[in-house]
């Protein structure tokens, strides 16, 4: 059995060969000749599945992206040729919804707006606005769900329509990139929504580029009272627009799921993947692979009230992820090199809530235990 892998894989070497022989490829050069062999492909969202990449996989029978986001495969095509495929859906959602939680917590700081009176609008509520969600309830921040083709089953949640969602203070967007269809995404956030948009509101895209229609987005945030935008995701990547750049309040290199656990799930998922195809149990935990952080000691200003102040989980939360460091390092580096495919394939190790352990000295409120077990940390009471 031969299993071709990406090499931005981590781990792809040590899970992959227990299932057979694998091969690694690099994702800027890999063409249809190197793929002749090919029983089962791996690949990350910078490897294009398509007619001119497998023309040649004859033997090709499965393919699975450690991703959240599929557009990068021709499922069309797939489907013509009896591949089957999948993609590791969930596997990021805590680290874009830790991702989101920073930009938030920072628009706080800077006084662009005020959390406790504020209404997050989140759109798509999948693995990562469940994920955002969770996390704002945690933190008691108000939000709405936007997402109609959930609403259109049995989802018991409260969903509202794209018309409230533009009227929150904080617009998020968490949609797969969609063509066409009763639910294409493309150019959700349209040039008639974005000119609504103003000085007030936060608009984040972290899940495609194309979904805001971004010669629309430049135009806006050149004329009086603009929005602030955060972005990860952009038009025509790697060749992003310097000029949006400049414009933007946050800029990241498509890096908000890129937490350590983020991408091993990614690789762990796959792996289980192709393990049920061939029947086999799954030898390999991503645990085996992860270090855990020693424990941090975390002492609330005032353990006896219901919820922790906005500095004190700013100062928690920061230290863990904080997308202004993101921010000014991608700046720095594109000003310097200009290779926006080398910045995001070589980011810094960043991990989720989930992986630290805090410790609390002392009684803490039952709101307190709620809210740090909500973000997902595992608490130490001494
Ligand atoms: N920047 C990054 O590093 C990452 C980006 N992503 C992107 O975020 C997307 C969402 O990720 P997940 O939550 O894991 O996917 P998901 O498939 O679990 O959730 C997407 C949700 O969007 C909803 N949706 C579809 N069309 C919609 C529309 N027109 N309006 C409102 N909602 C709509 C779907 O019903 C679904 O519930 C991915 O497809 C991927 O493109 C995901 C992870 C990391
Ligand atoms: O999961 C997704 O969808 C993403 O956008 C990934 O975070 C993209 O990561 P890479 O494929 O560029 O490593």
């Amino acid at each position: 059995m031969k299993l071709y892998f990406e090499d931005t894989i981590p781990r792809g070497a040590e899970y992959f060969s227990t299932l057979g022989e694998a091969v690694a490829f690099n994702w800027q050069d890999v063409g249809a000749d190197d793929l002749v062999n090919a029983d089962y492909l791996a690949v990350r969202s910078t490897t294009k599945v398509d007619e001119a990449l497998l023309h040649k996989a004859s033997s090709l029978r499965y393919v699975a992206t450690a991703t959240a986001g599929t557009n990068h495969l021709d499922t069309a095509y797939l489907a013509q040729h009896n591949i089957k495929w999948n993609s590791a859906g969930g596997s990021n959602a805590a680290a874009v919804a830790e991702y989101v939680i920073s930009a938030l917590l920072t628009a706080h700081e800077q006084e662009k707006l005020d959390l406790s009176r504020i209404t997050v609008g989140v759109v798509g509520a999948g693995y990562v606005g469940t994920a955002l969600a969770h996390y704002l309830q945690a933190l008691n921040i108000a939000y709405l769900l936007c997402d109609p083709p959930l609403e259109n089953t049995d989802d018991p949640r409260h969903f509202v329509n794209m018309d409230r969602i533009l009227e929150c203070e904080v617009i998020t967007l968490h949609v797969p990139f969609i063509q066409d269809g009763e639910f294409a995404t493309v150019n959700l956030m349209s040039e008639q929504r974005l000119e609504a948009l103003q000085g007030h509101q936060l608009l984040i895209n972290a899940c495609r580029g194309e979904v805001i229609d971004e010669p629309a987005l430049i135009a806006r945030l050149h004329k009086p009272n603009p929005p602030s935008v955060v972005l990860d995701v952009y038009y025509n990547e790697p060749n992003i627009s310097s000029t949006l750049l400049e414009k933007i309040w946050l800029a990241t290199p498509h890096i908000a799921g890129h937490s350590v656990e983020g991408k091993l799930r990614g690789t762990q998922l796959v792996y289980e993947q192709f393990c049920d195809q061939m029947d086999k149990f799954p030898q390999l935990a991503m645990e085996d692979f992860l270090d855990t952080p020693e424990p941090v000691d975390f002492t609330p200003e005032d353990p006896s009230v219901e919820a922790l102040s906005w500095a004190e989980l700013r100062q928690l939360l920061i230290s863990i992820y904080d997308i202004q460091d993101d921010d000014r390092f991608f700046r720095q580096a594109m000003a310097k090199s200009n290779q926006f495919a080398a910045i995001r394939k070589s980011y810094r190790v960043r991990r989720e809530y989930a992986a630290y352990t805090l410790r609390l000295s002392g009684m803490v409120s039952n709101g307190i235990i709620r809210q740090l077990t909500g973000l997902g940390f595992t608490l130490e009471m001494l």
